[in-house]
């Protein structure tokens, strides 16, 4: 089938290098001439596992081009992904101005007699699919056909190509035969994870999954507060609760927080949408607002500990908003940074892919410093924040870190090191959610 993508952020590349992979014919249209650029070289503009080699397996089977002229794409395709940023408003809401323009686009461009069907792939709010029916009617001259499907993507960073090639669900939100038949070829490989629904439901699921997602994360953090405060441990409480195949385990990792370009974004958006309808959204905002200051808990422990924080030289490992990818897009680094500057602090920073994006928001200075590598950055420092869980970090042994830090406290966000072994090795070390570690030291004190 031919495929036309518009926007190769990280669900466009992804998807229009997973569907020439399925054996499609695809086109990717960008405004960005730089990220075309690279991904005409077979280079990936993102950091995703598998990425560059199955865009280049692909590119050499000539199953997939990029392209910066829309008449181009919209030639050489019958179904058309909308994959553009949906970032938020100021006000929670999302801002839909790229999706408008790129169907605009594709109204204006598309020639009298032609079919095509728009995908939505886009996270949007509810009722979108109606706007941008309306879009096409008005802008679309030559009275083209189009059909509108709401198909939104599920995949994670970090796991982007495994996701999208092994999903749990796809789902098409579709209203006439035509459209649905297309998108069921399309996705033949998948056929028994086919879910077919009218377009609004299929626009609300996407939030909705995501909120609910976003709430098993606050909710666990909740606990693991209890935990730290009762001697109990929040792994075991997750792995307790996680037994009920109703609840699963997944999500259930206490942290210091969720970021990224989804969570933050959509919990906010799906908000904004329930109090258009009228609807009480208290849960969503008290998952959001336990979410937005959850960052503030690795600060305090640490004022807790070293009392005065001003030229306090602090190590930072993990920027990235989870592992495995470059993104720091809503990484609670940032705010975690951000107050530590305020407070005066010599910042260590180390990540493995994510420092060139990080460097642009805090370029280096003589406060903010990159390390080369994990153990650089703990060099003499007087306390370790372990921010993002990257599997790197786990493989350092305790011991050379230990001798290389000025004072052995340990800040764990993502309860990535063996509590024991610390304690052993006389860190003050500082897990989430594990309240007899804490008492333990307490009684060492
Ligand atoms: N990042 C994820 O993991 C993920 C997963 C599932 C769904 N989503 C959703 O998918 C959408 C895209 O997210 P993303 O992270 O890939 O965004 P992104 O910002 O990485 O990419 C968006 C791309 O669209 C391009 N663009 C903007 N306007 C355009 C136009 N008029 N014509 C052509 N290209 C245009 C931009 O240049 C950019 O390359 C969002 O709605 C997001 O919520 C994201
Ligand atoms: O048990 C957990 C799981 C995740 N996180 C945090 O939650 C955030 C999001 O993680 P994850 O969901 O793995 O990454 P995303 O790439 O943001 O993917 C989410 O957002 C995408 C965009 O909508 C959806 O497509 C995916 O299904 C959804 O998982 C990160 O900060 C994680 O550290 C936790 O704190 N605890």
């Amino acid at each position: 089938m031919k495929v036309g993508i518009i926007g190769t952020g990280y669900v466009g590349i992804v998807s229009g290098v997973c569907f020439a992979d399925m054996g499609h014919q695809v086109v990717c249209f960008d405004v960005d001439q730089y990220k075309l650029s690279l991904y005409r070289q077979g280079k990936s503009a993102i950091y995703e596992p598998g990425l560059e080699e199955l865009l280049a397996k692909n590119i050499a089977a000539k199953r997939i081009h990029f392209t910066d002229v829309i008449t181009e794409m919209i030639k050489e395709s019958d179904v058309l992904f909308i994959c553009v940023g949906t970032p938020p408003l100021p006000d929670g809401s999302a801002d839909l101005s790229q999706v408008e323009a790129a169907v605009r686009e594709i109204a204006e461009n598309t020639p009298a007699g032609a079919y095509k069907v728009i995908v939505e792939k886009s996270t949007v709010p509810v009722g979108t699919h109606k706007r941008l029916k309306n879009i096409t009617r008005l802008y679309n001259k030559s009275q083209a056909k189009f059909d509108f499907v709401v198909n939104s993507e599920f995949l994670k960073e970090g796991d982007a190509i495994h996701d999208f090639l092994h999903p749990d669900r796809i789902v098409i939100g579709a209203e006439t035969e035509e459209a649905k038949n297309l998108m069921i070829e399309l996705y033949s490989t998948f056929k028994d994870k086919i879910l077919i629904t009218d377009p609004s439901s299929a626009e609300i699921i996407k939030y909705a999954s995501n909120s609910f997602l976003a709430t098993k994360i606050s909710f666990i953090n909740m606990v693991a507060d209890l935990c730290e405060k009762t001697g109990a441990d929040v792994s075991l409480v997750a792995e307790g609760m996680g037994l009920d195949k109703r609840i699963g385990r997944a999500f259930l990792n206490a942290g210091i927080g969720y970021g990224g370009s989804c969570f933050p974004k959509d919990v906010k958006a799906f908000i904004h949408v329930m109090e258009q309808y009228g609807i009480d959204a208290s849960i969503l905002q008290s998952v959001d607002s336990f979410n937005t200051q959850r960052f503030h808990r690795m600060i305090k422990i640490l004022k807790d500990e070293l009392w005065i924080l001003k030229n306090k030289h602090i190590a930072m490992w993990g920027l990235a908003f989870k592992p495995n990818t470059d993104d720091i897009r809503e990484a609670p680094s940032i705010k975690i940074v951000q107050e530590l500057l305020d407070a005066g602090v010599i910042l260590h920073l180390y990540d493995p892919a994510a420092m060139e994006n990080f460097q642009k928001l805090f370029p280096p200075s003589d406060r903010v410093h990159y390390a080369l590598s994990p153990l650089e950055a703990v060099e003499n420092a007087e306390a370790l924040l372990l921010v993002t869980e990257w599997a790197e970090f786990k493989k350092i042994p305790i011991t050379k870190f230990y001798e290389k830090m000025k004072l052995p406290v340990v800040i764990d966000g993502r309860n990535l090191f063996p509590a024991e072994d610390m304690i052993k090795h006389n860190f003050r070390y500082f897990p989430i959610g594990k309240g007899k570690v804490l008492e333990t030291m307490e009684n060492n004190k």
